[in-house]
């Protein structure tokens, strides 16, 4: 897919529905999985049965994989009509492009937070270690300095 998604209709995907000429809308994706039917590990039945129509649901209660989410985007061939992306602002947002965006920035801050724990974790166990530290140079030191002045 372009920059220029295609927009369709509930009705015009309804007239995707043989092994043929299969599509279905998962998630605001118009997705043609005719050549995909073949290879579907789950079967090309169930996408038969799911055709033609909004098969989100079916789609997430089988828990598929990242895998197969990415597969969608090599299948897309439009977004649905007035389709609003939960983190998107409006369906134009969801091309090939907006959608792997997306992905990056969902995958940078998993990344970002990731680290951002790790460092809190380094800072949280060496910080007491330099705060005891200095408490035991500065009593000894201290303790050193009256022992010369005495
Ligand atoms: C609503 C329609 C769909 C249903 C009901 C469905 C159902 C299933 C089921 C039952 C399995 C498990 C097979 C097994 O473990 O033996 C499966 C696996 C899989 N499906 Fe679907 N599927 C659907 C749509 C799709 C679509 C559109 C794609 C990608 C274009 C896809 C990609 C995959 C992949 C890659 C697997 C292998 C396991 C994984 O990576 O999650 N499926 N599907």
């Amino acid at each position: 897919m372009g920059g220029n998604p295609r927009v369709f209709d509930l009705s015009h995907v309804a007239l995707h529905t043989t092994r043929n000429d299969c599509w279905l809308v998962i998630n605001g994706q118009v997705i043609d999985v005719t050549k995909f039917l073949e290879e579907h590990p789950g079967g090309e039945e169930v996408l038969l049965e799911a055709s033609g129509k909004d098969a989100t649901k079916e789609f997430e209660a089988i828990g598929h994989s990242k895998a197969a989410y990415g597969l969608l985007l090599e299948y897309q061939v439009g977004v649905m009509r007035g389709f609003k992306h939960a983190n998107a602002a409006t369906a134009e947002d969801d091309t090939e492009e907006g959608t792997k965006a997306r992905a990056c920035v969902m995958t940078g801050s998993a990344i970002k937070d990731d680290k951002k724990t790790r460092c809190l974790g380094a800072i949280e166990f060496v910080l007491p270690l330099v705060v005891a530290s200095f408490a035991f140079w500065y009593h000894y030191s201290s303790a050193g300095l009256t022992g010369m002045t005495q």
